[in-house]
Formats: C-alpha cells, structure tokens, sequence
C-alpha cells in the first residue's frame, strides 16, 4: 500500500477548503502505487485523487507533470486533471509535502491483460506520443542511459545483499548498453512507466493513462520498449510473444531503426526497472505502507533479451 504520509480527516477537511469542491465525505489511502502517497477522497460533489509527492518527485517537476496533464487531456486523451484551487493553483501544501486534487477517472488496472487490451493501450500511447509534439518545454529523463551507471555505483556492493553476483551483472549491461545505445532514433515527450498498473480499463476500453511522474523526453520507442517489459510477460517472468507482437501492430508506424534497436531498448527499460526497485529495495523506510516490487524479476526478464 502507497501511503507513506497519513493524512488526518482534519487536515485533509481542512485543505479541501481551498477548493470548490464540497464537503469531505470519506478518504482512504490507495492500495496501488509505489512512489507517492494517494488517497481516494469523496465529497458531496464527487470523487477525487489526493495525491502527496514523495522523496522520488522533485518538487521544481510538478508544474510541467500538471501541464502536461492538462495538455494531454486537452488533446482528448483520457488523461486526469488536475484540479484548480479556487485561487487557480493545482499545487499545494499538505502535511509537510507538496499536494495535488485530480480527477477522478473510471476504470481498472489489469494483473492479466489480453493481447487485444495491450494493442488498445499501445495504440493509446501513440496517440499520447503524437499529442505531445506540442508541448514544450522538454525536461531531460533523469532514470534514462545516462543516469544508470551513476544509479549502479551508488548502490555498490548493497546490490549484492539482494542477490549474490548482481552487482557485476548490473556493471556490466551498463556497459554494454552505453556502447550500444540507439542515441538517433526519434524522440519526444513519453511516459516512461506506463505499466498494466498505471492504465485504467472498461473491457478493451482505455479510461485511464495515469502517473506521469516519470514522464519526459526520450526516446519514443523506448517508451514502447518500457511497455514491452511489463506487458509482455508473464507472473513467471516467461515472455509472451503474442502481447509483444500485439503491442507494436497496436502501435504502429515504427521505422525500421526503432524495429531494429527494440531489443537493446528493451535491455535499457529491464536495466532501468531493475535499478530503480533495487533502490527501492534497499532504502524504503519499514514504516511505509508499500508493496516493494521484485528487482529480480527485471533480472529475469532482462536476461531473456541480453541471453
Ligand atoms: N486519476 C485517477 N483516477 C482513478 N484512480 C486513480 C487515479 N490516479 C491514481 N489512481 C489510483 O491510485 C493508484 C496509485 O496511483 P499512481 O499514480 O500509480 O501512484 P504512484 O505515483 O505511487 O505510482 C492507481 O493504481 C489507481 O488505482
Ligand atoms: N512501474 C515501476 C514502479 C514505479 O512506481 P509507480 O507506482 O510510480 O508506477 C515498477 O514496476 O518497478
């Protein structure tokens, strides 16, 4: 469960005040979720999302994630957005973090998607791909190529505690990854996390891409790449061919030099999922309510790419 901040009924009637949004009904903190903490708030006008940003989120971030938000829903994506205060702001403060109400939107999140719910998703993300050409300005991928050796050497020898003989594992696709990565391919704004979790669904419907706290500039068929990692396998970490084939028809419109590149793209998303849960691994506080994700299961699905 994602709730490192616990909010009061108090507190949290008390800064639904700043909005024109009713009276507070009920809260409960939100089962899902590794990064920030969120809350399911009902007022007598509706439900809301609650979300307080956590250590992983930069504060200076949050305007272009809400701008972004808004383009896109702008732009007819199902997208949320986020709330304006009733002094026009969609950032405040809450229980010593910075906060954001945003809308509500329908839908469920899938353990086992299908392969024709895969394809509408991707075919989602080509569209958010293209919606973002027109946003501005571009903010570099802080979890992209160039960070992973830094993220690597910093855990060190800690990678060992996780599993014996990962450091040098790790070390060494950093490696091979900077000499082999696709640096021309087109780019522009992406996701850059968008899991099963982070996209809500009616049936084969898409009502929900959600969590763009990891969005940036990159690599667009890396986004894809991303995608392909955490669509395209199963619980046992065993590759469907199917879903992967289903998510690029869905897609559509890669060039042979993104087709060709897939696989070291797909490298870099497992190097990149792997660092990140080892990260969370070794530093998540025991007093937080989180379900840490398995490094190692990005181990194994990285092997099947590099083997
Ligand atoms: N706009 C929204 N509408 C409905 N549910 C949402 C919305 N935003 C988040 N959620 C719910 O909250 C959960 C956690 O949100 P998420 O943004 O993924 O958190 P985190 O940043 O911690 O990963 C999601 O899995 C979903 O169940
Ligand atoms: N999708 C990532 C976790 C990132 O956390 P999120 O809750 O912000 O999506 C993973 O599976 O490692």
């Amino acid at each position: 469960m994602a709730v490192y901040t616990q909010v009061s009924a108090e507190a949290l009637a008390d800064f639904l005040t700043a909005y024109d949004v009713g009276d507070l009904v009920a809260a409960k903190g939100i089962a899902e979720g590794v990064s920030n903490s969120n809350y399911l708030v009902e007022t007598t006008r509706g439900r809301f999302i609650l979300t307080l940003y956590e250590a992983r989120t930069r504060a200076e971030d949050l305007p272009w994630f809400v701008a972004l938000m808004r383009h896109l829903a702008d732009a007819g994506l199902p997208v949320a957005r986020p709330v304006a205060a009733r002094d026009g702001g969609a950032l405040r403060r809450l229980c010593g973090r910075d906060a954001c109400l945003i809308e509500f939107l329908p839908g469920v999140s899938l353990s086992t998607p299908t392969e024709a719910q895969a394809a509408a998703v991707a075919a989602a993300m080509a569209v958010m791909h293209r919606a973002g050409e027109g946003f501005a300005p571009p903010r570099a991928n802080e979890l992209g190529q160039a960070a992973w050796r830094g993220m690597a050497e910093a855990m060190g020898p800690r990678l060992e505690t996780i599993s014996p003989g990962l450091r040098a594992r790790v070390m060494a696709e950093v490696t091979a990854l900077e000499a082999a990565w696709p640096h021309a391919l087109p780019g522009g704004v992406i996701h850059a996390d968008l899991f099963p979790d982070n996209v809500l669904m009616l049936g084969g419907r898409v009502t929900g891409l959600i969590d763009f706290y990891f969005a940036c500039n990159d690599l667009r068929a890396y986004d894809l790449a991303v995608m392909e990692t955490a669509w395209a396998f199963d619980a046992a970490d065993r590759f469907l061919p199917g879903h992967a084939a289903a998510l690029r028809a869905g897609y559509g419109g890669l060039n042979d030099a993104e087709l060709a590149a897939m696989p070291v793209l797909a490298r870099g998303a497992c190097l990149r999922f792997l660092l990140s849960r080892a990260q969370d691994w070794l530093d998540t506080p025991a007093s937080a309510l989180v379900t840490r994700k398995d490094p190692l299961s990005y181990l194994r699905r990285l092997e099947h790419y590099a083997s």
